[in-house]
């Protein structure tokens, strides 16, 4: 659907992206990045919207630099930034763009209904968008972006600016936007965790290089690690503290720390232990039943896409970055917890979902 080819965008002061070159399929692409990554650029080059320093880049087989109308009318776009009139109505816009899309008066009043239902908005398609909260603003922007029916969509953070229940709603729908109507998406965010959930295949950009493109199951693969969860005992107020004890006398490698996918509940309650084989399951078995403790669950642990930035981080480390949060990042260590990552670019934290 995609195809770049040592994609190249300089700015007078900047390198925005940097020989850049992926080959995406159909499906739900997430496009990741801190702020400032090149993620937005990447976009307006696909659009044919503004022209590459150097390389070739293809979407759905159209040549950018000189077929970007014909991109256009095959590609639904949703921008990043606040882009909707305030004082026309939901309907009103959305029917504007599916008539500058080409579609005919009345086809454009039926698709609008439909798509503006589809992204959930009902009654309130009739009032003004300058009263919408910022949910319902997102929406309208989506809506315009599927419209005319288009192969593939590019949205550029559609996340931003929404609450936690706000922002997994968004989610589902852009999910839907491929299983229901079979049109692929690539999506752009900064939040590692919320493309792990919805997409199938997942780019990693910094600083406009690509550092990683994979299926998101491949960033997600099962590791050699255990979580270990223990109850606490009269014997052993602190169960975890006891257990991280005795298992480290045992000489087994063990790690404590903030979870990432668990649940808030277990929050510093587990312990990674890096497993050598079977034999591990049976010596965290048999060390938990010793000190009479109850064994809470005892799972392998799956990658997070957030390792992949903590290990590139932890690579390019040098003694005047900012102070990475108290969690260890080591390299590798299959125990070590996805806790946020240092900033790779100036200003350029990345958030974790
Ligand atoms: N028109 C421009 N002129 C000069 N520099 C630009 C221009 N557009 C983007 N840049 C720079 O290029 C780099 C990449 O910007 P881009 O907007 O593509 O990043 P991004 O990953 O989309 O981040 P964000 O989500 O913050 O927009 C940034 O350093 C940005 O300041």
């Amino acid at each position: 659907m995609i195809v770049t080819e040592s994609l190249s965008k300089r700015y007078p002061r900047v390198t925005a992206l940097d020989r850049l070159s992926v080959d995406i399929a159909p499906g739900v692409t997430g496009l990741v990045g801190a702020n400032g990554a090149g993620k937005s650029t990447l976009i307006k080059i696909l659009l044919g919207l503004a022209p590459a320093t150097e390389g070739t880049a293809h979407v759905l087989g159209l040549d950018v630099t000189k077929d970007g109308g014909a991109i256009r009318e095959r590609v639904g776009y949703m921008p990043e930034h606040d882009c909707l009139p305030p004082d026309v109505s939901a309907t009103e816009f959305v029917v504007h763009m599916a008539r500058m899309s080409g579609l005919p008066p009345t086809a454009a009043r039926e698709r609008t209904a439909d798509t503006l239902r589809h992204v959930g908005l009902y009654e309130e398609r009739y009032r003004p968008i300058g009263g919408y909260s910022t949910g319902m603003k997102q929406r309208v922007k989506l809506a315009q972006a599927l419209v005319h029916d288009p192969q593939l969509v590019f949205l550029d953070e559609p996340t931003n600016g929404l609450d936690p229940a706000g922002r997994d709603e968004m989610l589902g729908l852009i999910r839907r936007v491929h299983t229901d109507f079979g049109i692929s998406v690539l999506v752009t965010s900064h939040l590692l965790g919320e493309l792990e959930r919805t997409c199938d295949h997942v780019v990693v950009i910094d600083g406009g290089k690509l550092l990683r493109s994979s299926a998101t199951d491949e960033f997600t693969q099962v590791t050699t690690s255990l979580a270990v969860e223990v109850t606490d005992t009269d014997a052993h107020p602190d169960g975890t503290a006891a257990l991280r004890t005795a298992l480290a006398g045992a000489g087994v490698a063990v790690t404590a720390g903030a979870p990432g996918s668990e649940s808030l509940a277990s929050a510093g309650r587990l312990l990674y232990v890096e497993a050598a084989g079977d034999d591990t399951y049976d010596l965290v078995r048999d060390t938990v039943a010793g000190l009479g403790l109850g064994l809470v669950r005892m799972e392998q642990r799956r990658h997070q896409i957030a390792e992949v930035f903590r290990d590139a981080d932890a690579a390019q480390t040098t003694p005047a970055a900012p102070a990475t949060p108290a969690a260890p990042a080591t390299p590798g260590a299959p125990g070590a917890p996805a806790a946020p990552a240092a900033p790779t670019r100036e200003g350029g934290a990345h958030d974790v979902a």
